[in-house]
């Protein structure tokens, strides 16, 4: 049996951050595609139309804005039974005038804690958990002494980056490192041993759990987690199950070859592109990158950058 292929859109949709940090959400009329739940603002792409363009004309249409810029955030395609969409999210880094709506729809801002409990388009669910991510993942070096590890840790900047604590998951002082990335209001991540999460058990307050590569490939259900679920993927297929799974990130490499991996093969900026662009998961690019690469990053698909030395000068 055939069936017949579904028509095809192309979508830019802004993510709006107040200065208190909130974001600007619009009521879709009951009456349209998706109707009567929250969406990022914007509409369909015109043919031939830059997507910054097309952002900047629909955030002026449906909100009045003016002369916004905006740079990409995340891409996400999804199959809805009725319509195949190509949603371009991108930041809205600068606009004047004050967001209202201009079509009779409801506008509102909300905190990223908010968010979850709002009823968006079936598309938008990771969009919605990327936005709670942080930008720059630093990992904790394996040959840090305690005091490097604390005092690194005072001079990361929590609203930036998040620190995954990889070999540290199981270090005697582990509570201790916790307790003063709490203090700062870092995001940690720790490593799952097996598919059953951190032998111990995961404490209160960490924010994710990353499986290495080998530990997703014995996975044949999301673990049992509340926070969030990353892993590790260095090809397609890592990528398809961690998708499959329902996982929130990724983290991809080596996107260049690296100091620790001089002959692991590196998958090059375009390769990494194509791989995360579009998929239904935040990936962050990790080999060979820092802090400074994350506008390539997110031209290529990624939210964010991870890493190891360059994260900790
Ligand atoms: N703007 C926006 N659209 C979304 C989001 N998530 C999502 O699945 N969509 C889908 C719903 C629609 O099928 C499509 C957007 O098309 P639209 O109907 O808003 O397009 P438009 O603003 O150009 O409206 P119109 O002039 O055609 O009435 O993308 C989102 O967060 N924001
Ligand atoms: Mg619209």
């Amino acid at each position: 049996m055939t069936t017949e292929p579904t028509p095809a859109i192309t979508v830019v949709a802004a993510i709006i951050r107040g200065e208190d940090g909130r974001i600007c959400l619009s009521k879709r009329p009951d009456n349209k595609h998706q109707g009567g739940r929250w969406e990022f603002p914007g509409g369909k792409v015109e043919g031939g139309e830059r997507l910054s363009d097309a952002l900047a004309r629909e955030l002026h249409e449906e909100l009045g804005m003016e002369d916004s810029l905006s740079s990409p955030f995340m891409t996400i395609a999804h199959q809805y039974p009725d319509l195949h969409v190509t949603l371009h999210f991108r930041d809205v880094t600068a606009w004047r005038g004050v967001p209202e709506g201009r079509e009779g729809q409801q506008v509102e801002w909300f905190t990223l804690e908010q968010l979850p409990g709002l009823t968006f388009p079936a598309a938008n669910q990771p969009v919605v958990t990327a936005i709670t991510l942080p930008p720059l993942l630093a990992i904790a070096p394996d040959a840090f002494s305690l005091e490097q590890l604390l005092d690194g840790i005072k001079r990361l900047d929590p609203l930036r980056t998040g620190l995954y604590l990889r070999s540290w998951t199981h270090h005697p002082a582990r509570d201790t490192v916790l307790e003063a990335c709490a203090a700062e209001g870092l995001k940690v991540w720790l490593r799952a041993d097996s598919p059953q999460g951190v032998a111990g058990g995961i404490p209160e307050g960490v924010f994710g759990l990353h499986l290495p590569g080998t530990v997703l490939a014995d996975c044949d259900a999301r673990p049992d987690f509340g926070g969030l679920v990353s892993a590790a993927c260095h090809d397609q297929q890592a990528l398809d199950k961690a998708v499959s799974l329902g996982l929130d990130s990724a983290l991809l490499s080596p996107v260049n070859p690296t100091a620790t991996h001089p002959d692991q093969s590196a998958l090059g900026w375009e390769k990494a592109g194509q791989w995360a662009t579009g998929l239904p998961l935040a990936c962050y690019m990790l080999g060979g990158v820092g802090p400074e690469d994350i506008s390539r990053a997110r031209e290529h698909g990624a939210v964010g950058v991870a890493g190891i030395r360059a994260f900790w000068s």
